[in-house]
């Protein structure tokens, strides 16, 4: 078996599962890929399946597939494994400490999936090391699985460590999840294509709005905080976005190869156009009159200021003093709506893959890893891995060039810029041909 993988000096770990289902051929076939650096190697926990009591929680903002992920582990867990015990924990992080579980069973979370949000609800802050694992030790937990963005695989990083200073024999396992795409390594997370697919219904109304009136902006706010990913992809399947702006991409609105002048093209060509902005783009350029009072939300991230509104406006008001063209602008603000729908059939296929692949991490004995499809292999991942950069769009790369040419839109960078932006970007990729290891004894082999 012959590996790649992105990033520098990692080691691929071929793992196949001590499989208590041995007598069903189809489970012998399971097969994970564990990625971790040489002073990294994994921790082991091993457990009977009757001993196991898991828990699940869901941390930060909802994700559309949330359910899903949940429902696998529950079912995972216990049609694979024939575990039992399976708690909810409510209200994210706090929830273990300030709340009361939740029993789950298959038959309990059987339709869940088919709604969007979490069942166990969510938060963002409240996260107290030491009451989390008191309560994981008081209710007798020795599974602990996951569910959030790059804030709650921090949380289960220092989680895990009280645990293993603790000396507790307690599993703990991520499943990454980001609407934004902005987890790093992973190929993707898990909510995003319903996002991407969902935004569609947001951008062609735009388009419909802006092609029935003269000189008609359609202008459609994405999420995206730090990434631009839902708006790049989503102005890429739409086509009908002339314009994508998004948080990597710097651009200014007044003057030659400005956002106003090329508006003044767009309508002048086709009397009409359509805007995708992702929230996080722009923000250096609003002014402080926007602030917002609260700087940070309770998990400590940054709180954006509207840039849709607030380009809309600058908008409006660039084509009324320039008195030249009247100019119609529909803003269309569609992020919680995008957020909040269950996932669509491939993420649930996805979400599925994610939830097996822990429960069999757990069961075989691993912790302190988080799931995630690597290169097209679900492999398990160190949490610091997962959590010591944030994925973003990079703008001298094939993808943004592939939308610059789909919109036709200015790329607002200088040559200065682009060699800049070349210099910040990660050095080359190191592929691994040539290596392979093997899960049952931690070994790495070299091929000849
Ligand atoms: N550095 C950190 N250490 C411990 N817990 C954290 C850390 N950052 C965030 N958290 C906790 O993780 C949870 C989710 O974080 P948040 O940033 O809101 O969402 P996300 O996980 O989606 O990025 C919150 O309860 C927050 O308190
Ligand atoms: O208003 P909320 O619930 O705090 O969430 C807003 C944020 O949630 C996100 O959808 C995802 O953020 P997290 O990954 O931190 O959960 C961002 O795009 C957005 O800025």
């Amino acid at each position: 078996m012959f590996l790649t993988y992105p990033i520098t000096s990692p080691i691929f770990l071929f793992l196949t599962y001590p499989n208590p289902l041995q007598d069903n051929p189809a489970y012998s076939v399971v097969k994970q890929y564990f990625v971790h650096d040489d002073d990294t190697v994994p921790q082991k926990v091993y457990f009977e399946s009757d001993e196991v009591n898991a828990c699940i929680v869901t941390c930060g903002g909802l994700c559309p597939g949330l359910n899903t992920v949940i429902r696998e582990i529950v079912c995972g867990l216990n049609y694979m494994y024939g575990v039992k015990r399976v708690l909810g924990i409510d209200g994210g992080y706090r929830g273990f400490y300030a709340k009361n579980t939740i029993a789950l069973t298959p038959k309990s979370v059987n339709d869940i999936h088919k709604r969007g949000g979490t069942v166990l609800g969510t938060s963002r802050g409240g996260h107290d090391t030491s009451k989390i694992v008191d309560s994981i030790q008081d209710r007798g937990i020795n599974q602990v699985y996951i569910i959030g963005g790059d804030g709650t695989q921090k949380g289960a990083s220092v989680i895990f460590e009280e645990i293993r200073r603790r000396g507790l024999k307690v599993a703990v396992v991520g499943i990454p999840k980001t609407i934004d795409n902005d987890i790093p390594i992973i190929d993707k997370s898990f909510g995003f294509d319903t996002a991407v697919e969902e935004a569609q219904r947001a951008i062609n109304a735009a388009h419909v709005e802006s092609e029935s009136i003269e000189n008609g902006i359609g202008f459609v706010k994405l999420m995206g905080r730090y990434s631009g990913f839902i708006a790049m992809h989503a102005t890429l399947a739409s086509r009908d976005v002339d314009c994508c702006l998004i948080p990597e991409s710097p651009f200014y609105l007044e003057g030659p190869g400005g956002l106003f002048e090329y508006i003044e093209k767009r309508l002048k060509e086709n009397g009409h156009m359509v805007i995708v902005a992702a929230e996080g783009a722009g923000q250096e350029l609003l002014s402080d009159s926007m602030h917002s009072m609260a700087k940070e939300d309770a998990s400590g991230n940054k709180l954006l200021k509207d840039v849709g509104l607030w380009i809309s406006q600058k908008i409006k008001d660039h084509f009324a003093k320039q008195n030249r063209m009247t100019i119609n602008l529909k803003y269309i603000d569609p992020t919680y709506m995008i957020r909040a729908i269950p996932s669509i059939a491939s993420d649930n296929v996805y979400c599925t893959l994610l939830a097996q692949s822990s429960v069999h991490g757990a069961m075989a004995g691993y912790t302190g890893i988080t799931v995630g499809l690597v290169n097209g292999r679900h492999s398990y991942i160190p949490f610091h891995r997962i959590t010591e950069k944030r994925n973003k769009v990079v703008i001298t790369d094939r993808m943004w060039a592939r939308l610059l040419s789909s919109t036709n839109q200015p790329s607002f960078l200088s040559a200065k810029d682009v060699i800049e932006d070349k210099k910040e970007e990660e050095p080359p990729l190191q592929l691994l041909d040539d290596e392979v290891c093997s899960g049952d004894n931690n070994l790495v082999n070299k091929q000849n």
